[in-house]
């Protein structure tokens, strides 16, 4: 144990995250010419690398990954984006999120629950970036 903790204090590698669990978003996605003329709801998973132990010292949220802001901007960029792909949507909204609030390392996981009606949900999931 102090050997994990001393390998933790002389390292930059962030090992805590903020999460984001379950957002729904409607949007226009899809492939097919029927999926352009309506929205389909997709489910947003994150797990983004955040040191969590500056804002916990200082009790200040300007020093935390605001995952209400975060998640605002998830739905904002789906909304315009309107892609084919869950991979495009994937790749697209990881660099943004990682541009726009400094995330290092992200792991995102996107599902269309109504695409497959024989399965719960169907879905892509992509790690981008490093934990050091
Ligand atoms: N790997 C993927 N396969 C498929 C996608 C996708 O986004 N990624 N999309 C479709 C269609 O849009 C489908 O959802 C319509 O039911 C098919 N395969």
């Amino acid at each position: 144990m102090v050997d994990r903790i001393q390998w933790h204090k002389g390292s930059d590698r962030v090992t805590d995250s903020v999460l984001i669990e379950g957002l729904a978003v409607e949007t226009v996605i899809g492939v097919y010419d029927w999926e352009r003329d309506i929205t389909q709801r997709l489910l947003v998973d994150l797990d983004m690398a955040w040191d969590n132990a500056a804002p916990a010292a200082t009790d200040d949220v300007a020093q935390a990954l605001d995952y209400a802001a975060v998640s605002e901007r998830v739905v904002s960029y789906l909304d315009e984006l309107r892609p084919q792909l869950l991979e495009t949507a994937a790749e697209g909204l990881a660099a943004c999120l990682q541009e726009e609030f400094g995330v290092r390392w992200l792991a995102l996981t996107i599902r269309k629950p109504g695409a497959v009606p024989q399965a719960r949900s169907v879905g892509v999931r992509i790690e981008r970036g490093q934990r050091s």
